[in-house]
Parts: C-alpha cells; structure tokens; sequence
C-alpha cells in the first residue's frame, strides 16, 4: 500500500463511547449545564477524536506553512508578484512574519514546507523541501496537477504530520503562503460543494472589482474546463483525487495530507482560513472521517471559506475578520482549544466540591 493508502485506512471516526463520556464529565463539573458553551463542544470533540475522556491537552502544538506557487497568478487574479511567496517563506524562516509572532505567542514551533515553490530555496534551518513542482499548471486552461502530483503533494502533508507527531506535537495547525492561492480555494470550494463561482470567490489579499469580477469568471470557466459539474454525494476517492488534482495548489492538496496524516494519529489538527477549509473539502472527500480531528480556528474574511465551513459542520472559534493565511487564524484558536480540553482535567465536580446541584 502506498503511504496515502495506508493514511485512509487508518482514520477512525470520532469513538462513541470517549464522547458520551465527555459530555456526563461536562455536567458534573462545578458550572451549569452548557455553560462554557462551544468550548463543551470542542472539548467533546476532542474526547472523541482522542478515543479518551478526558481527551490529552493538545500541546505543544507545531504549524506547518506550506508554500506554492499557482499557474493561474498569469490570469492577472491578484496584484502581487509571484515572488512574494519565495519572500515570504525567507521572512518566516527569519522569523520576521506575523505567524512567527502569534507562534511565539502561543508556544507553537513552526516549519516552512516548500511543496511547490517557483524556484530554488537556500537551505535553511526550519525549511523542508519536498518541492513536487515549480507551481502549479494554469487551472484555468485544464487540470493544475497531474495524478502523480497531487499524489505526491498529499503524500509530502503526511509526512510531515508525522515527523511533527514524532517529535512530541500534540495538536497540528495548518499554514499557507501562495501567492493567488484564493483563486484556487473559491474553484476546490466550488467543485466540491456546488456552490456558484460568485458566492465562493472573494477578494484575497484585497483586489478590486475589477480583478474581483475577472477571478469569477477565471473560476467559473476552471469549473467548465474541468469538467466540474456538481459534485455527486459519496463521491470515489479517484473523483476526489481528480478534483484536488484540476484545481487545486499543491499547497492545497499537501494540507489536506497534513490532516489527513494528522486524523490518522488521532492528533487535533486545527484549521487556519479559506485555504485550509477548501483542503479540507478535499480530505473529507477522501476520508469522511477525517473531519471529526479538525477543529475550525477561525472564519476568514474570504466568503467561500463560511460556505467550506457550513458543509464540513464545522464552527469556527475565533471571527476577526483576519484574511492573511500563514496559519494566523489557528494559532489564535490554540489557546481556547487548550482552555477547553484544561476544564476536564482540572475543574472540580460538584461532589468533590461539596458544591450544592441546582433544585429540581
Ligand atoms: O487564510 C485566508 O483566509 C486568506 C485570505 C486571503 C488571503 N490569504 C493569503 O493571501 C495569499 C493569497 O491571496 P491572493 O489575493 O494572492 O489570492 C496567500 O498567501 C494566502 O495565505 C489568506
Ligand atoms: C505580504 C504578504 C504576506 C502574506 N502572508 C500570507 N499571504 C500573504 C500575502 C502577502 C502579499
């Protein structure tokens, strides 16, 4: 079996057992019933992911930034330079990026993942290279990655969730940096909820109405070129490959191994923005069950990312309208998914506090 094989086979579904005791730990605790709201929840769904209740404190926590670089960037879908992207893994590995700062913030390590970098890196402490391609091919003009591409994207995330994994990590939170990268989340958005092209395509890095409108369009004909006709329910993992594969990056697909990898060691993995949910339309694709490790750190500015969101049944922990990827957005989450997990080790219940239960 090849290693993404192997990754789907192994990923259980949250146990039922680990929940249901989560949930009666939760109402013996020294609070009212539901008073810690969503973070019950999250606690819960960690019980479940970990087959433990309590579920362990999901720290030290690792990001992973995977950076590539995006065919479509020739279709004049952002006002960046491509080069940005190789710039901006130098200042992470500098660590001169805001990830870096909100990393520091939260006790988090971070390792910068060249999955497909237009051009060669110095090596450098905190790099890994498993560079698949120079960028991807146009998604607009026909399929972005081959087969063995996004093969091998998805096989590099796995990897390094479990390098991280064996080095101590207990919670993983997902990071990108591409350059036009939007363009390609609204089309994995698209391609596997059905939405239209205008609801799931937004502004990215800022562009104005007019790239706005030209980004809808470059989506709606990548959708056509394709052959993206609405995605059946139940779909086969050769369909699912296929999709990634058209019109998605190859940072994309390697985070979605990133979660994959993550679900298959039963560690929490928590989402960033647009990018990471439409990877995670893609994993979910392949493994439904992969969905029961991911927590939603955040909801990003991107509209595509809420509909991703809405069809993973996932709820976000944090909404402050941040849109800059890199990771920002789970690394935030962190601290609350900790406080979370941290009620059901440490808070008294009412019997071994001697505290009185509310009349009947
Ligand atoms: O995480 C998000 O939701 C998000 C929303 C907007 C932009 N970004 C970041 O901005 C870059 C892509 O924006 P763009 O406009 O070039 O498609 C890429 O490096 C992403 O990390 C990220
Ligand atoms: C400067 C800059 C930083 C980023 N970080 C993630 N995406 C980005 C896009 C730009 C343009």
């Amino acid at each position: 079996m090849t290693s993404l094989e192997q990754t789907l086979a192994a990923i259980r579904p949250a146990d039922p057992q680990a929940v249901a005791d989560a949930r009666a730990h939760q109402d013996r605790l020294t609070k009212p019933r539901g008073a810690l709201g969503v973070l019950e929840e999250v606690a819960v769904r960690l019980a479940g992911a970990a087959a433990a209740s309590p579920p362990p404190i999901p720290a030290p926590a690792a990001l992973a930034i995977f950076a590539a670089d995006h065919g479509v960037h020739a279709q004049g879908v952002t006002p960046w330079p491509q080069e940005v992207t190789q710039q901006m893994v130098a200042n992470f590995l500098a660590g001169g990026a805001v990830a870096n700062a909100f990393a520091a913030q939260v006790g988090a390590s971070v390792t910068v993942v060249d999955v497909g970098v237009a051009a060669d890196l110095p090596p450098a402490r905190g790099l890994v290279v498993d560079k698949v391609a120079y960028g991807t091919a146009d998604l607009s003009r026909g399929p972005a990655m081959t087969g063995r591409q996004v093969v091998a994207a998805l096989e590099a995330g796995i990897a390094v969730a479990g390098r991280l994994v064996g080095q101590g990590a207990r919670c993983l939170v997902t990071g990108d940096m591409g350059i036009a990268n939007t363009t390609a989340s609204a089309a994995l958005i698209c391609a596997f909820t059905g939405h239209d092209a205008a609801e799931a395509t937004g502004r990215g890095t800022g562009v104005d109405d007019e790239t706005l409108a030209r980004k809808v369009e470059i989506v709606r004909r990548a959708l056509r070129v394709n052959g993206l006709a609405d995605p059946a329910p139940g779909m086969t993992v050769a369909e699912a490959l296929r999709r990634l594969a058209a019109v998605g990056g190859l940072e994309h697909a390697a985070i979605a191994g990133f979660i994959l990898g993550a679900a298959s060691l039963r560690v929490p993995v928590i989402l960033d923005g647009v990018i990471a949910g439409s990877a995670a339309l893609a994993a979910a694709a392949l493994a439904p069950d992969a969905v029961d490790h991911c927590v939603a750190g955040h909801r990003s500015a991107e509209p595509g990312h809420a509909l991703a969101l809405a069809h993973l049944g996932l709820r976000p922990l944090v909404e402050l309208e941040l849109r800059l990827g890199e990771g920002t957005g789970g690394l935030l989450a962190h601290p609350l998914v900790c406080a979370a997990v941290r009620v059901m080790h440490e808070v008294a219940t009412f019997d071994s506090a001697g505290v009185s239960e509310k009349e009947a």
